[in-house]
């Protein structure tokens, strides 16, 4: 997919990862909707961007991923403003055990709503243009974390979520071609306020950058699709998970 021209939903934009998706999108062509519940710092990037890109290609949209109506709300002001949407980016996402039932709305229902949101708009069998959606999962999503169960929950859930879309678009595609492609990125720590909120971390961290260039080929490559892109400190690979042996239960 060429990015000239193409439209891209980014949740969690106003800072981290996100504001590091928004920049590598606009950077090779993209018009961006922000999406963030963080206003004035949504608005301080779009701002500091605006320096930088044509203004007209990116606009700000106050939104909390976990409320339906203000998701929906944003999309179709994505929609008004840019008259499609082909690249989401289901980024948001946050870190406290303590308030674990907010992390599931946040992390694994609000990046379902998104995808469902998405599959709407870009359903080519419902005059959309097709697209892609990359949801943002974690190293923590293949593995445990020990100071995150239910983080680490969330984002295996991610992974099953995306995982099983993907595979649905692909064994449609003979019958009603979505055009949609679904993908997960897992990066391991990267330098983020979601970090430094967190006292007791260590282990290696990776670029914004690197995490950046791993979902611009997400989003470009158009032979991926299912699959779960991992980014650590100078590396990165593509998972292979285990397939069931229809013969018998082993996988
Ligand atoms: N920083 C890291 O080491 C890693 C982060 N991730 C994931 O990457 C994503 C981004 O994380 P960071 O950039 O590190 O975090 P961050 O805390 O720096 O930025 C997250 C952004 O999402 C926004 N956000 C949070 N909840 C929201 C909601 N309900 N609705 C709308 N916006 C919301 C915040 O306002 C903030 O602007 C998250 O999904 C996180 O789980 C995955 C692996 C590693
Ligand atoms: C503690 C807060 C973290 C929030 C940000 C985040 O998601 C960071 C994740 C960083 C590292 C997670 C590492 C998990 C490692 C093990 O579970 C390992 O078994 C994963 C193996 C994955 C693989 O296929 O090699």
């Amino acid at each position: 997919m060429a990015l000239s021209g193409k439209t891209a939903v980014v949740t969690g934009a106003a800072m981290g990862i996100g504001k590091a998706i928004t920049e590598i999108l606009l950077k090779n062509g993209a018009k961006v909707a922000l999406l963030d519940k963080n206003k004035a710092a949504g608005e301080s990037v779009v701002e500091a961007l605006s320096k930088e890109y044509e203004p007209d290609r990116m606009l700000f949209r106050e939104c909390n991923i976990k409320s339906d109506e203000e998701f929906k709300a944003a999309f179709q002001k994505a929609v008004e403003t840019f008259g499609g949407i082909d690249i989401l980016c289901n980024n948001a996402g946050m870190f406290d055990e303590s308030e674990w039932e907010n992390m599931v709305s946040t992390n694994l229902v609000g990046s379902i709503r998104g995808t469902y949101l998405a599959l709407e708009h870009m359903n080519k069998s419902k005059g959309g243009q097709g697209g892609v959606i990359i949801n943002v999962s974690s190293l923590a999503g293949l593995g445990p974390l020990l100071t995150g169960p239910v983080y680490s929950a969330t984002k295996h859930g991610l992974v099953g979520f995306t995982r099983s879309i993907s595979h649905r678009l692909a064994a449609i595609i003979s019958t009603s071609d979505y055009g949609i492609r679904a993908n997960a990125i897992c990066p391991g720590f990267v330098q983020t306020n979601l970090i430094s909120e967190i006292k007791s971390q260590t282990g290696q961290f990776a670029h914004l950058v690197d995490v950046a260039e791993c979902i611009l080929e997400l989003v470009t490559d158009e032979t991926k699709n299912g699959e779960a892109l991992v980014v650590v400190k100078d590396s990165k690979f593509y998972v292979t998970f285990p397939t069931l042996d229809k013969s018998s239960d082993k996988p």
